[in-house]
């Protein structure tokens, strides 16, 4: 029986593609960045900017929120976006990557991850089918599988160990996946580390598994750039071309770029909330740190051709100011501001590439990164 498929591609440009797909709470527009909500929130931001800012779909992360409030407390109240109240798209990640991350003791085996949560220290089970059932539970529109994520650099064993095991999760996750309602999707996520055969074995074998799309996983866990380029070169081009692919945590405005380049469709990264809490503002001339005292006496917004309002009314003073002296404000603007150049930077993708003109986009965008903050 083949995987229904809600991915529609509009156009393609090189190995660059736009598309939509097609959830239960909306569509998404290809290339997508989703905001991530790990705990059922965007940090610093009310849901309806992040609505105005331009992203269609956002994350949440079964790991925090079986830890808290509970995938069983959510779902007696109506589900995630009841919960939220934001009430389109998500996508939840299946955790698997924050308890090696986040959690203490934890241990892996053939049954599951076994670990004490890092918030009140109880001993919990993540099976592939707990996993499938928590984000059952939280409603999410797509579910991840559960996986074994290496950081790199690892040596060759371990990276192929991690990689059957996550394959044959993936094979439990799909089994406890089959009672979805229709139009609800499930990713397999390719593993591999930096070793091309493994990259291929591991999409080959979630092919013959079939999923609703694809997620390479395993990268932006330390690696080079050129690594992690290299290792989508290997994976992207066997995946199925008719559905989406997802780059996991991935990133920077080069890194989607690039990605993109390489026939990426979607993208999850803390950059655009995490940075600016820090102080860092992404722009069209590039980061700029508002932690800089070169900013005390700038008068000039951060970018007076930007069409979004914050982005063009506040003065690089005033948002020093506010990131110096630790304001609250600073952090909401920031996150907002970078919010917004992110969803544009996608909305600006999604029109090269229907047009074209991508390379181009991609080059202009890359000198003006380059030639930096006039
Ligand atoms: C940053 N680099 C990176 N992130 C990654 C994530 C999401 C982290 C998850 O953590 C939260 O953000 C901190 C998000 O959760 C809402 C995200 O989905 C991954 N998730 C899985 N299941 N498998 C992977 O191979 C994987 C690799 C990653 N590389």
């Amino acid at each position: 029986m083949t995987v229904p498929n809600h991915f529609e591609l509009l156009g393609t440009d090189g190995a660059a593609r736009t598309g939509r797909l097609t959830t239960p709470h909306g569509v998404v527009r290809t290339p997508a960045f989703m905001p991530v909500g790990t705990a059922g929130a965007m940090k610093g931001l009310h849901w309806r900017e992040v609505r105005d800012a331009g992203a269609d779909i956002v994350l949440g992360n079964t790991y925090h929120l079986m830890l808290r409030p509970g995938a069983e407390r959510i779902a007696a109240l109506g589900g995630l976006q009841r919960f939220t109240t934001w009430n389109g798209p998500m996508l939840t990640d299946s955790g698997g990557f924050q308890v090696m991350s986040l959690a203490q003791l934890r241990k892996v085996n053939e049954q599951a991850v076994t670990f004490r949560s890092h918030i009140d220290g109880a001993a919990l089970e993540l099976s592939p089918e707990r996993a499938i059932e928590v984000q059952r539970l939280l409603g999410s529109d797509i579910a991840m599988q559960l996986d074994e994520c290496v950081r790199l650099p690892a040596d060759h064993a371990d990276i192929e160990r991690a990689m059957q095991l996550s394959l044959r999760w993936a094979e439990r996750c799909k089994r406890a996946f089959e009672t979805a309602p229709d139009g609800y999707m499930l990713f397999g996520i390719v593993q591999g580390g930096d070793v091309p055969e493994l990259r291929h074995d591991s999409a080959r074998g979630l092919i013959d598994i079939g999923f609703h799309g694809y997620a390479i996983g395993g990268l932006a866990v330390g690696e080079p750039q050129e690594v992690m380029l290299a290792m989508i070169e290997e994976a992207a081009p066997i995946l199925p071309a008719d559905r989406p692919r997802y780059l996991m945590g991935v990133g920077t405005p080069e890194d989607i770029l690039e990605a993109v380049a390489r026939g990426i469709d979607m993208f999850d990264c803390v950059m655009p909330t995490r940075n600016g809490r820090h102080g860092l503002a992404f722009t069209q001339y590039g980061p700029i740190n508002l932690r800089n005292a070169k900013h005390a006496d700038d008068p000039r917004p951060l970018d007076e051709e930007s069409d979004w309002p914050s982005t063009r009314n506040y003065s690089r003073a005033y948002l020093h100011h506010l990131v110096k002296s630790s304001e609250t404000l600073g952090a909401m603007l920031l996150s907002e501001i970078n919010t917004a150049y992110y969803q544009r930077l996608m909305r600006d993708i999604r029109a090269a590439i229907a047009a074209g003109r991508f390379e181009e986009f991609r080059l202009r965008t890359r000198e003006a990164w380059e030639r930096g903050d006039l």
